[in-house]
């Protein structure tokens, strides 16, 4: 017989899911206080399992067991179990047992409530597909790991102060120019390590206005959060630091859409935003450029879907709803202060400008000034180029292309008299719904993964407490701690999850067997499994409760004597 030629426990593990705990056991798992004896006894051979009378909980009774020899394999099971029994081919119907099938197992009354998220059966076709997630999603989640790994041109560090305040390791977020009055950095944060954008104004003097503390208010998901700032001679002058959440591999709407320069830019891809000019931004176009540049954008196919532009606007109509009803203005909404992450937009550096210009000024006008930006903003993006400034040509280029309700909210912005954000609510009409939906929609999708990988977590953390154990070459000077006791039984169990074999004695490589397995562990349910001795000699019938108590209490002896960490 080969060993560990067992069927894949296959039950569903699809009901309860409510009950799901990620840290602990499950609330509604009874405990089953297993004393080492119990699957001890299983064993034939006494001496290689000492056992500690002092060990077994005594309101336990000794379990009844027998013992029967088939096929030169001798097999032990309490006599009182209703759910194992020999087949008529010699295997155990069981879950999981030997000879036994998904088919013919016997269900135990369920004590335990199956917790965790499905994993199908077998290897099926798009396996992949079902134990890993979407590509964009990951994409988007590697590229947030990674951003605390990218490291700037470290020239540029070098004149750098070690650490600000609390905050240290500062990198600077753009190339440090010399004439620039201020300077942007990522730094970490010396206690809790989490990483923050820090925007420096250089030689600043003034008193921060009243409107500055307002900014400190306002906590929206379109707007990166200001944190508060502080003063330092850090620099060799006397500066003001004012510190921002940082938002992981983000980029600016400049460097995503505008940008030919940026390398890997959705505009460099295109091809179609060579600029001619480009070594100079800011020099005047002239108007045959303009339209060149918009018709090649037109020709090439590159313009941005109406879909974008319209979940660009209803977000950042959002920060200034929330910007303006707190009684300020942006004052900076262009290309290069709107970051996105995916499909999230957020407003960056606010209170910039009022810190720069800390006198009076005229809110209301200011505002005015932020909807003007708005359309200057969203023409930009319609044309694909930051120079539009002739407008009757832009706006014909987005008349050919985009919906009139999209001219309509652009004109608006860029020249009715007295506008307010929320008159655009309107103007936005059921696409705001649209917006919502997809949102929705993409929370659902990512609270699927979410909890996929909840359970992924779960069963990373039992297999590293089952590593911890099995095969330590000591413990308390004991060298047979491991092969010994309910130690051993853990080794057993993990030839049974990967070391298990088919009929014709090949490697079993089933996802699913590990997960299911693993669930049931972790859930301790009272499903009996068959593990069968390395010299195929004897096979111990435990249940998963069983394995779970032994798996716990060799745990708890390692962590007994583990320092505390530092
Ligand atoms: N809060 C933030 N979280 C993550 N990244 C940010 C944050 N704020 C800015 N960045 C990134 O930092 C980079 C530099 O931003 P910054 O506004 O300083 O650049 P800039 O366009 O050169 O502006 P300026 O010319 O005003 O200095 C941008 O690429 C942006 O993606």
């Amino acid at each position: 017989m080969n060993r560990n030629n067992i069927s894949t426990p296959t039950r569903s593990l699809n009901q309860s899911y409510n009950k799901l705990t990620l840290e602990s056991s499950p609330p509604s798992a009874r405990k089953v206080y297993v004393g080492e004896c119990i699957p001890i006894k299983y064993y034939t051979s006494v001496a290689m399992l000492p056992e500690s009378p002092s060990n077994t909980p005594p309101h336990l009774p000794a379990p009844q067991i027998h013992q029967e020899n088939v096929g030169g394999t001798t097999y032990f099971y309490p006599t009182n179990d209703v759910n194992v029994s020999l087949n008529s081919s010699g295997g155990l119907n069981s879950s999981g047992l030997i000879g036994g099938s998904e088919h013919n197992m016997a269900v135990p009354s369920m004590a335990y409530p199956q917790m965790y998220a499905p994993i199908p059966a077998s290897p099926i076709q798009g396996l992949g597909d079902t134990f890993y997630m979407p590509e964009q999603i990951r994409s988007e989640m590697q590229q947030i790991a990674q951003d605390p790994y990218t490291q700037p041109n470290t020239r540029q560090c070098q004149n750098l102060p070690n650490s600000l305040e609390d905050y240290t390791e500062l990198l600077p977020l753009e190339e440090l120019s010399p004439h620039s009055n201020t300077t942007s950095f990522r730094a970490t944060h010396r206690i809790h390590g989490d990483q923050y954008a820090l925007r420096r104004l250089h030689s600043y003097g003034t008193v921060p206005s009243k409107r500055f503390q307002s900014w400190k208010q306002i906590d929206h998901p379109n707007i990166i959060r200001l944190n508060h700032w502080f003063t330092t001679r850090a620099f060799g002058d006397h500066s003001m630091v004012i510190v921002y959440d940082y938002h992981p591999a983000s980029v600016t709407l400049m460097q995503r859409y505008l940008d030919s320069r940026t390398p890997g830019s959705n505009a460099a891809a295109n091809g179609s935003y060579h600029d001619p000019f480009s070594s100079d931004p800011d020099a005047p176009r002239p108007y045959t450029h303009q339209k060149n540049a918009m018709l090649r954008a037109v020709a090439g196919g590159s313009l941005l879907p109406e879909a974008v532009l319209w979940s660009i606007l209803v977000q950042l109509t959002a920060g200034l709803r929330a910007i303006h009803a707190a009684g300020l203005a942006c004052r900076t909404l262009d290309p290069t202060k709107v970051l996105t992450m995916g499909c999230r937009i957020r407003i960056a550096w606010c209170g910039v400008a009022d810190a720069l210009h800390a006198n009076e000024i005229d809110i209301n006008q200011a505002q005015q000034d932020d909807l003007t930006a708005l359309g200057r903003l969203t023409l930009a993006l319609a044309c694909r180029t930051i120079h539009c400034d002739n407008l009757p040509l832009s706006i014909e280029l987005v008349s050919r292309t985009y919906s009139v309700d999209l001219k309509n909210l652009i004109i608006y912005l860029l020249s009715a008299p007295r506008r307010s954000v929320t008159d655009l609510m309107p103007m936005i009409g059921a696409r705001f719904y649209t917006q919502v939906e997809a949102f929705e929609r993409r929370t659902d999708i990512l609270e699927s993964h979410l909890a996929r990988e909840l359970d992924n977590g779960r069963m990373l953390r039992l297999l590293m407490k089952i590593c911890f154990i099995i095969e330590r070459p000591e413990f308390n000077r004991d060298h047979k701690w491991a092969e010994t006791g309910n130690r051993y039984l853990l080794k057993l169990f993990r030839d049974y999850l990967f070391h298990s074999v088919t009929t014709e004695g090949r490697p079993w490589l089933d996802l699913s067997h590990v997960s299911n397995c693993l669930n049931q562990l972790d859930s301790g349910t009272e499903i009996q499994v068959g593990l069968m001795t390395r010299d195929e000699g004897s096979v111990l019938l435990v249940t998963y409760a069983e394995l779970k108590h032994c798996l716990d209490q060799a745990f708890a002896e390692l962590m007994q004597v583990t320092p505390p960490s530092p």
